[in-house]
């Protein structure tokens, strides 16, 4: 570890971490860029890793070279939607540990691999499995494989979740079309763009107003109304806590104060640096509890196994949705 000064003159304490690269084979390493997180021990800023511009291209590379198929459109799955994956056909697989440099999921129903194959008749790449703060990784290496999906080729990602509903008009196994976010985590200070800002990426201060595509929500619901599941299917402000533990009814009744509709534990980040590198973003919650706001609710508590098994529930629902809105971006690709 090595000490430096910040602009703000906070110390910061840079950890160099090495990273295994597969153009060294399994003994090449090299130096990573940093990212800067708060460090309890002694109050001062630790700069924890966080990946290159280069380090993501190899990694875009290494899957580029593997498969012919050529993605436009990236998604991540959520807890319990796992299997949007399994629809795909004509498949190659990457287990994430035979990736280099890439984390491995921790979390069930998360199940760990990068599918690249055709929903319907569209080149997708899907993360089954994505990174969760609460794993122990950083928010930019949560995000990381957005970039890698930019690099690949996406010009769009879907982003999907599962998440506790806070709007009383969500039933459990609705889907919540993702309007907005509250990036709760940014007004704590904890950001994937934290640390030197890379341009080849995108700007040092990219704006947020406009992160969902306004067009693709309107898409959506009228997809939902063609589908016969219009009144299933909402709109709503998305927020993502760090987790793993589920929220206190005070935090709740907060956060419906603020506006929000369904809490999670993922996704925002995902967003910020998808919007940050300029993919355009579709993301929709599956709405796997209600959240309780009231001490005396006979609400169960928030639990994961409810959580996959309503994702497993609704898996067919959520795949038909996606696979209609991932036609409607592919053919606007097509015609551009
Ligand atoms: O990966 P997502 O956001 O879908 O998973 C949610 C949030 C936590 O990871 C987990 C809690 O049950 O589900
Ligand atoms: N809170 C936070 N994250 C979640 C929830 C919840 O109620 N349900 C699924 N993911």
């Amino acid at each position: 570890m090595t000490g430096t000064i910040t602009a703000d003159q906070s110390p910061v304490i840079v950890k160099h971490t090495k990273h295994r690269t597969n153009s060294g084979g399994s003994t090449g390493y090299i130096a990573q860029e940093q990212n800067e997180t708060l460090d309890a021990s002694d109050g001062a800023h630790v700069l924890e890793e966080a990946y290159s511009y280069e380090v993501c291209k190899e990694i875009a590379d290494y899957l580029s070279e593997r498969t012919a198929i050529r993605p436009k459109i990236g998604i991540i799955c959520g807890s319990g939607l796992g299997s949007l994956a399994d629809e795909l056909t004509n498949t190659d697989i990457f287990e994430y540990e035979n990736i280099p440099n890439f984390p491995v999921s921790t979390v069930e129903g998360h199940v760990g691999r990068m599918v690249f194959g055709y929903l319907g008749d569209v080149p997708v790449m899907a993360m089954q499995g994505r990174f969760h703060y609460y794993e122990g990784y950083g928010l930019a290496k949560c995000s990381m494989p957005v970039r890698v999906m930019k690099l690949v080729g996406c010009t769009h990602l879907i982003a999907t979740n599962a998440a506790g509903g806070l709007n009383h008009k969500f039933k459990v196994g609705d889907i919540m079309v993702v309007r907005d976010h509250v990036n709760m985590m940014g007004f704590a200070g904890n950001s994937p763009l934290q640390g030197p800002n890379d341009p080849r990426f995108g700007p040092r201060f990219p704006p947020m107003t406009r992160a969902y595509d306004a067009h693709y929500i309107k898409t959506a619901k009228k997809i939902a109304k063609e589908m016969k599941i219009g009144s299933d299917v909402h709109e709503g402000v998305y927020t993502c806590l760090g987790g793993p533990n589920y929220e206190t009814v005070a935090e709740l009744r907060m956060l419906k104060t603020l506006g929000i509709d369904a809490v999670g534990m993922s996704t925002v980040h995902e967003v910020v640096t998808a919007r940050h590198c300029d993919l355009k973003v579709f993301a929709f919650s599956l709405i796997t509890n209600k959240c309780s706001l009231d001490y005396d609710s006979s609400d169960d508590d928030a639990n994961h196994e409810e959580v996959v098994t309503v994702g497993k529930n609704r898996q067919h629902i959520c795949a038909q949705f996606t696979r209609r809105i991932v036609q409607v971006i592919s053919d606007e690709i097509s015609n551009q």
